[in-house]
This record gives structure tokens, C-alpha cells and sequence, in this order.
């Protein structure tokens, strides 16, 4: 079976290429240059020359604070592309797997949000990631939605690295510590997204649908950096005093929900799906960095 999937060079599209899936699945992973997102044409054209047992589509505009000036952009490759890959995929009978953000949601839930609480993206990164969800659900019956947060990897620009990198100079670091979120290992979403893609492939009454995945637990910004640098700390790497600091300290271009914590109740229960603690799934990252 031949998996097409989007996004090659990104983490979790990195980490789809490391996955031992089963003998005689191909994953085909397109750089930016084979196949360009923003081109309807191309997408149709690529898709529609090979039968695909399934399509991931990992490919995204994730820069948050950037989207908000460059609208057009955003919009293009978080929503017109998956239309466009779900519009193919349909016609030819293909499942598709869309990942989708936390950032769909404004923040206001006192609480785990699940696949049935309202959408209400208060950014441009959100909104165009919301409208790929729809365009998804519109075009191709046979899709599934994974929504996913604060993705982590030892690979791409992400929340670890960055800590990393700053606390190596800096003895103090500003973080914001008023918004909760569940970070996840792209390792791991990649496990859960293979695991689905296989299903989907084989399975016509697949449970379709929207689903979360996120390791497990809650956190916020600030302790997520205090645990970062207490596992590196371990392993010999920087431990800078983590200061926490309200969002209004830390003034950006777009607004991030204040509250975004996923419930994956649904994906255990539908397709069997265990995620790690997110503390556990860290140190693996951790050990690819600095070991
Ligand atoms: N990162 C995070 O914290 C979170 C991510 N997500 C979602 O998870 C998915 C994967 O994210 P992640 O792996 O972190 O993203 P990355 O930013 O690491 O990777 C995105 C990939 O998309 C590719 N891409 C962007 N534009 C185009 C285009 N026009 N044509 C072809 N490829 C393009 C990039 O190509 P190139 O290498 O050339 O730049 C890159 O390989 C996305 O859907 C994202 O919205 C959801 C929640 C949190
Ligand atoms: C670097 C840094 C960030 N922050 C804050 C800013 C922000 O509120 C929060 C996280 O900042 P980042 O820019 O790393 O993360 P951000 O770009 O908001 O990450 C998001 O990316 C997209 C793609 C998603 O889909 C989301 O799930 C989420 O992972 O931490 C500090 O408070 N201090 C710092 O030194």
C-alpha cells in the first residue's frame, strides 16, 4: 500500500517517514519542490497518479504570529491546500487525514475540550486551520480530523528547541504561565496518525470523524519550560530560573486561547489509541537532543 504524506520535512511529517510501519506500506513524502501546496493543480495531479491506500496531511502554515500579516498565505496552505487534497482524494475513493490544531478553540472552557465543544479560533493561524477542517469535511466523507497541540520533536523549530537554545545564554527566562495546553511528543502523534491511516485504508466503516490526540496531562507554558530544564538539567544541559509572567507580559501579534487541553477519550475509545504522559514522552526527546 502507497501512504501519501504532506508536509515531509516538518516534525510530524519527519517522524511519519521514521515509523516502522508494516512490510509493504510506502510512504511517499513530496518536498515542497514535487509537490507545491499552494498549486490546486499540482495537488490533483500528484494525487491522482498513483492509487493511494491512504493521504496524511502533515503540511501546514504554523509560524502563528507571522499568519496574522500574511493572511493570504495562511489561508492557502492551511485551508484551500486541504481542500483541495480531500477534493482528489474523494474522487478516487482515498481516505484522507487531516491534522488540525488546539487553536481552534478560544480558550473560554473551564476544562479537557472534546470533538463536540464549538469552535471559535480567535487568530489567523486558527481560523485557516478551522476552515481546512471544514473544507476537509465538505469534500471527502471518508476523512478523519486529528486535532493535536504544542508539538515537539528534536527536529524544526518548537517549543523545546527554543528553550533550549535561550536558556543556554540567559540565566532568567520570561514565560507565560496563564496558558494551559498538552504538549505532544510528533513521534507520537505520528503513531497515532499511522495507526489511523492503516485502518482507514483497510476499513470502509472506519469510525470517520474528528478526533484529539495530545500526550497525557495538562500544563502551562511556564511549567512545561521548568520540566524541560529539569530533565536537561540531568543530562548535563542549561537550567535557567524559570520566571512566570502573565500573557499581557508577553505581548505578541496574535492572541493564543488561554486554555486549549484536549480530551482524548474518543480516540482511545475508538481506535485503541494509549497516549504517553507527556513528561515521559519529553525525555525521549530530550535523549535525541543530548545524549
Ligand atoms: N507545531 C505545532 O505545535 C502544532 C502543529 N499542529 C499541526 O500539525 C501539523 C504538523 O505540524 P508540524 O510538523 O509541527 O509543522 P512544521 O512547521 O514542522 O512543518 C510544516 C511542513 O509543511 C510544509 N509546507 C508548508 N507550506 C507548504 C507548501 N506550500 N507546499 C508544500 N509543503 C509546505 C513545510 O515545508 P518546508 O519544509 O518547505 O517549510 C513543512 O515541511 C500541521 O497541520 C499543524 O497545523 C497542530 C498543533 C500544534
Ligand atoms: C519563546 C517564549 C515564548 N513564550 C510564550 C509565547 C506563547 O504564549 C507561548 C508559546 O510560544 P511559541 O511561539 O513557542 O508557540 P506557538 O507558536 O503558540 O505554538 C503553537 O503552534 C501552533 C502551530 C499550534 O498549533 C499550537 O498548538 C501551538 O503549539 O510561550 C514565553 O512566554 N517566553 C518565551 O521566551
Amino acid at each position: 500500500m502507497d501512504v501519501l504524506v504532506t508536509g515531509g520535512a516538518g516534525q510530524v511529517g519527519l517522524e511519519l517517514q521514521r515509523f516502522a510501519w508494516p512490510d509493504g506500506v510506502h510512504v511517499h513524502a513530496p518536498t515542497r519542490d514535487e509537490l507545491d501546496l499552494t498549486r490546486p493543480d499540482a495537488i490533483a495531479a500528484y494525487v491522482g497518479a498513483r492509487r493511494w491506500g491512504a493521504i496524511i496531511n502533515s503540511a501546514a502554515y504554523t509560524a502563528v504570529d507571522k499568519a496574522e500579516s500574511d493572511v493570504a498565505a495562511a489561508w492557502a496552505i492551511n485551508a484551500l491546500a486541504p481542500a483541495a487534497l480531500a477534493h482528489a482524494a474523494a474522487q478516487a475513493g482515498t481516505p484522507i487525514i487531516q491534522v488540525s490544531t488546539d487553536y481552534v478553540f478560544d480558550g473560554s472552557k473551564d476544562g479537557f475540550y472534546t470533538e463536540d465543544d464549538p469552535v471559535a479560533p480567535i487568530g489567523v493561524y486558527g481560523a485557516s486551520k478551522e476552515g481546512g477542517e471544514q473544507a476537509v469535511r465538505t469534500a471527502n466523507p471518508r476523512h478523519v480530523i486529528v486535532r493535536t497541540a504544542w508539538v515537539v520533536s528534536a527536529h524544526r523549530a518548537n517549543f523545546v528547541k527554543t528553550m533550549l537554545r535561550v536558556g543556554a545564554d540567559r540565566p532568567v527566562l520570561r514565560v507565560v504561565g496563564d496558558q494551559q495546553g498538552c504538549p505532544t511528543s510528533a513521534a507520537d502523534l505520528a503513531a497515532a496518525l499511522a495507526t489511523i491511516a492503516l485502518r482507514a485504508a483497510g476499513d470502509e466503516a472506519a469510525p470517520f470523524g474528528t478526533y484529539h490526540f495530545v500526550n497525557e496531562g495538562g500544563t502551562t507554558w511556564a511549567d512545561f519550560a521548568r520540566e524541560i530544564f529539569a530533565q536537561a538539567a540531568a543530562r548535563g544541559g542549561p537550567a535557567p530560573e524559570v520566571e512566570q509572567i502573565t500573557t499581557a507580559e508577553y505581548p505578541t501579534p496574535a492572541r493564543r486561547p488561554a486554555n486549549s487541553r484536549l480530551s482524548t477519550d474518543k480516540i482511545r475509545d475508538r481506535f485503541g489509541v494509549q497516549p504517553r504522559p507527556w513528561k515521559t514522552a519529553l525525555g525521549d526527546i530530550l535523549a535525541e537532543l543530548m545524549d
